[in-house]
């Protein structure tokens, strides 16, 4: 006859141990559950960790200096630096660098559509490029209170369009990306729904720029946000945008959603 343990699980098993043995057994039988449990929690304690890797080793931060940066972009860097760094209690400071990876760890095992191989390749689209300052050079201070946001953009010679300036999908990518990090910020996962930009005067190739962002409004889901993006004296005007954001669960990116 097939053991009542094996067909129902332990905690049957248990019910029936206590009807039919000893208090010393029944306590033996919780003390091994109790290792049985402890240990199961360690395995998948282990299991988590073995399942970020590589990852688990500290990624690293895209957004701190390198000896590509110009002076002036080194200029704002520090400047806007210097403001995340004003005494006072940590919670209450108006600005903060963002760290920038060349991954969403969060979303490392996701993906229903991506095969292993691909999932594995995956890297943020500005983040690609591995030699520093060949292309997108750039650095995001959040101001949460305010609800808005500055970037520090050096565009590098790989982002041509116009001979000597920067591509306008180029300045779209950053400006997307800027607007997208902000509304995420706010909301937590969000997707573009509506892009809309106006280039008033190129960027030059190699130059340094300012992308300020604001969060305008929200209206349920909907996240409505400005981007200028800007000469780093703020005297000249580059390009206008306004986008719509809509805050997504984590199972519409991976195509999970009912
Ligand atoms: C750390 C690194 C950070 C990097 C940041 C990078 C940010 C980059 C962001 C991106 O580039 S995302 C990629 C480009 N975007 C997409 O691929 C999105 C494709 N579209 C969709 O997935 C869906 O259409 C979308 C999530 C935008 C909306 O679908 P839903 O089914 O969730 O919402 P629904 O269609 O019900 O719309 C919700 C509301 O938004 C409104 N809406 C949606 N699309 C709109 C649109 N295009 N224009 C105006 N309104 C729009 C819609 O009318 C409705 O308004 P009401 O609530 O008032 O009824």
């Amino acid at each position: 006859m097939i053991p009542r343990s094996l067909l129902f699980g332990r905690g049957l098993a248990l019910s029936h141990a206590f009807s039919n043995q000893n208090a010393s057994t029944v306590h033996q039988q919780l003390s091994m559950t109790a290792w049985n449990l402890r240990s199961s929690l360690r395995n998948i304690r282990t299991l988590s960790l073995m399942s970020l890797w590589p990852f688990n080793v500290k990624p690293r931060d895209f957004s701190l200096p390198n000896a590509s940066w110009r002076p002036e972009m080194s200029k704002a860097y520090e400047y806007y630096n210097a403001l995340c760094e004003i005494e006072g209690d940590e919670k209450r400071r108006l600005w903060r660098k963002l760290p920038s990876y060349n991954r969403v760890l969060k979303y490392t095992t996701g993906g229903v559509y991506l095969s292993k191989i691909i999932q594995s390749k995956a890297r943020l689209f500005t983040r690609n490029i591995k030699e520093p300052g060949a292309a997108f050079e750039y650095v995001v201070f959040m101001n949460k209170q305010e609800k808005r946001c500055v970037c520090v953009f050096q565009a590098g010679h790989l982002l041509e369009g116009p001979p000597g300036h920067v591509h306008g999908g180029a300045v779209a990518t950053m400006i997307d990306s800027v607007m997208g990090t902000l509304a995420g910020y706010m909301s937590g996962p969000v997707m573009t729904a509506n892009l809309n930009i106006n280039y008033r005067s190129p960027i030059p190739l190699g130059s340094v720029v300012l992308l300020h962002s604001a969060l305008d409004r929200v209206e349920g889901r909907k996240f409505f946000v400005t981007c200028r993006v800007t000469s780093t004296d703020e005297s000249k005007l580059h390009t206008e945008a306004t986008a719509l954001f809509v805050s997504v669960n984590v199972g519409h990116l991976f195509g999970t959603r009912f």
